[in-house]
């Protein structure tokens, strides 16, 4: 057999087209429509639904399916796969239609939540993720403490500013009332700002903001009064001094430096404004053609060899670069593969012909494929195509949110049939923390759906079998790299499910959680935000643990989205009021000012993926971001690089350039890795103890980083 289209060169690989009489096996008559990214509404009641490869991969499944959906049902859930194995995501374009959704509501709770102490809004029996707050600043700190965030006046009104206040150096003396009226009230005011300031601590682990927003408003308003008032024109001390004090504010803005860091951060900074000067800046282009600038980029270089720290938001099926899989894993024994009509493709291994799946073509040996194709590496090259967005033409590709995201749920389904072999599984994870420590990434937490995995002979494995894979293998893997930490795992679930059944998940997260408490971090709730339901309407899910007393940490992905005022706009607050640990993405949080503030004062980061949101189409240029905005005022974050195997990337290094070069402009320099690093660990679900280590580990690391690139 020939697949039309995966012959010539750099074809993608296409379905046969004319469909053969013998497939596709599909279900209903409209149910694998290609090219349609959404479903209706999944409609209850509940029921068992297939969720392992191997059931969705499977005819009988698909009978059943056929036989149940002539109910007249348009869809419905006990016969469908699993919401994440879904050619197309089960919900519709309008999924709140459902009886189980109540319609919005205001929050009760939020203005209580403003009012009260930080952790008193949320369920009892929710405790909040323990801050680390590390008693000295010594040891492996020493390079960490950092000036005084709070400035006395003597601070920000220059010495000089006495003088001026009786006449600038230009002044022609016409001031006199000034000194009367303006600088006693100025003095008065500064006072009033210092006594607001925190004290003069060394670096807290839970950074507050170090002057509160209307603090930093009267004072900008005071020194420009003054200048506007009491000069002519102003001084251009205290111009560096407000330019000074606004670069205390951004993200390691207050990190002092060594005198080797110093040297370092002049280079980086040389480096970063020929970039920035040059034909082509990177960060302004779309990743797929900013990529191969990327690559020859010094400041990249230097990244790459950067220690920096953890990556905290990562999908499962998304951390190893696709050649690997295709070139490893498609190789091996009994690979079949077939062909859906959307132009994608599935994979599974079996010892015997498997049985036909709904909406694919028959299956095909791969090693038989490959037997009669005159390249394989063109072959190859397709198959990677389906298992990542990656084109020379992105805008072409994908013109819109509804394309790109349509897309990039096929390719994690392409992939799920080769990763969810049991074999496979643990080789592909112990790949994935390869390549991150590779790229000087010393500790992971995974968004993982725990899918069912299936060994050759069809046996099925459960959610606690993946756990134990992950922990094993992340043993393994410290066990040959001591200088590698590991990974903890957050159990996901998509947002297209219903109430019922994301409450039967909850409890099953909760059980897990108790019963592998080292390794899985939490739970979290995926998908296209957009288009799935909103985190309000699981309100009685997401309950659960607090009424029972028990610990379940959210770590939940919010405002993923650049609609405003729709219901999952309000995701971003009400991952507050459950009390979530940190914020995936939280792209939308500079249009929520309450929550903004909610965040940064109780130091839930949110975790920014620049590449992805780019890919994904929120953003086109990064030094637009709103995380820039968020990491010029020293937000709490932390930077990941989401799916990079989709994306083309690899581990942590292209999003770190993203954040350093485009999100950071020339503002940002080595104290701003340094803290990004450092906010790596400190915003981690590690234990007190295991971030102490955690850091110890990394200033080693970072202290020889420093030595060997700072001449
Ligand atoms: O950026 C993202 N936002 C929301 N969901 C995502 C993102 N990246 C991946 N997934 C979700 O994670 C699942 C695999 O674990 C994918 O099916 C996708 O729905």
């Amino acid at each position: 057999m020939s697949p039309q289209g995966s012959e010539g060169s750099g074809g993608s690989l296409l379905s046969p087209s004319p469909l053969p009489p013998e497939g596709p096996h599909c279900g209903p008559a409209d149910s694998c429509k290609a090219g349609s990214p959404v479903k209706p509404a999944p409609l209850e009641p509940d029921g068992d639904r297939p969720d392992s490869p191997k059931e969705i991969l499977d005819l009988d499944s698909h009978n059943a399916a056929a036989r149940r959906s002539a109910s007249g049902f348009p869809y419905d859930p006990r016969t469908a796969p699993h919401p994440h194995m879904m050619p197309r995501p089960p919900y519709s374009t309008h999924p709140y239609h459902g009886a189980h959704y109540a319609p919005q509501r205001p929050h009760p709770h939020l203005m209580e939540a403003l009012q009260r102490p930080p952790h008193l809004p949320f369920p009892p029996g929710q405790p909040r993720m323990a801050l680390y707050g590390h008693p000295q600043a010594s040891g492996h700190f020493q390079g960490m403490q950092v000036q005084q965030r709070a400035l006395a006046p003597e601070h920000y009104l220059h010495p000089g500013q006495q003088a001026m206040c009786t006449g600038s150096p230009r002044s022609t003396g016409k001031t006199p009332s000034c000194r009367a009226s303006c600088c006693p009230k100025i003095h008065a005011l500064a006072h009033i700002l210092h006594r607001r300031s925190p004290p003069n601590t060394a670096y807290s682990m839970a950074p507050q903001p170090f002057l509160h927003g209307l603090q930093v408003t009267v004072l900008s308003v005071l020194l420009l009064c003054w200048a506007g008032v009491c000069g002519g024109s102003p001084d251009p001390r205290h111009r560096d001094s407000l330019i000074q004090q606004e670069a205390s504010q951004q993200t390691g803005g207050t990190v002092l430096l060594t005198e080797a860091e110093r040297r370092l951060s002049t280079h980086l900074h040389k480096l970063k404004r020929q970039e920035v000067e040059g034909p082509q800046f990177p960060p302004a282009m779309h990743f797929f053609k900013a990529r191969p600038f990327i690559q020859r980029s010094p400041v990249f270089k230097l990244l790459q060899k950067m220690p920096k720290g953890a990556a905290l938001h990562l999908h499962d099926f998304s951390v190893v670069g696709v050649d690997w899989l295709v070139k490893n894993v498609t190789y091996r024994r009994h690979c079949y593969i077939c062909f859906t009509p959307t132009q994608s493709v599935r994979f599974v291994f079996s010892a015997t012909q498997p049985r036909p799946l709904p909406c694919c073509s028959s299956w095909v040996l791969l090693e038989t494929l490959r037997a009669k194709v005159d390249n394989t590496s063109d072959l190859d090259h397709s198959l990677m195509q389906n298992l990542t967005l990656f084109t020379d033409d992105p805008a072409a590709a994908y013109p819109s949110q509804d394309v790109v995201w349509s897309r990039f749920e096929e390719t994690f389904l392409a992939a799920l049939g080769l990763v969810t072999h049991a074999p496979v599984f643990k080789d592909y994870f112990y790949e994935a923390l390869r390549q991150f420590y590779m790229d000087n990434v010393m500790y992971l937490e995974l968004r993982a759906l725990l899918v069912k995995t299936y060994e050759l002979d069809g046996r099925l494995h459960d959610r606690a079998w993946s756990l134990e894979a992950y922990r094993d293998v992340a043993r393994q893997f410290v066990t040959e790299h001591p200088d590698f930490l590991g990974a903890r795992i957050i159990f996901t679930v998509h947002r297209g499910l219903n109430l019922s059944e994301a409450e039967a998940v909850v409890e099953e997260a909760m059980q897990l959680q108790k019963k592998f408490p080292e390794v899985m971090a939490g739970f979290d709730m995926v998908g296209r935000e957009d288009r799935g339901r909103p985190l309000w309407y699981f309100r009685e899910a997401l309950s659960l643990p607090a009424e029972r007393g028990v610990t379940l940490p959210y770590f939940f992905h919010a405002g993923e989205t650049d609609w405003e005022g729709r219901d999952v706009d309000e995701n971003l607050l009400d991952a507050l009021l459950f009390n979530t640990s940190r914020i995936g993405h939280g792209f939308a949080l500079t249009r929520h000012p309450l929550a903004k503030e909610l965040s940064r004062k109780r130091g839930v980061a949110v975790e920014v993926c620049p590449i992805s949101n780019q890919v994904l189409k929120l953003v086109s240029d990064l030094r637009t971001h709103p995380a820039a905005s968020l990491m010029s005022e020293g937000h709490p974050m932390v930077v990941s690089s989401d799916d990079p195997a989709t994306f083309g990337a690899t581990g942590l290094s292209y999003d770190f350039y993203e954040a350093f070069v485009g999100l950071g402009g020339l503002s940002a320099h080595l104290g701003t890795l340094k803290e990004l690093a450092m906010n790596s660990i400190r915003y981690s679900s590690l234990s007190p103890q295991l971030k102490d280590k955690a850091l110890a580990l990394w200033q080693r690391k970072w202290d020889q980083f420093i030595s060997e690139n700072s001449q």
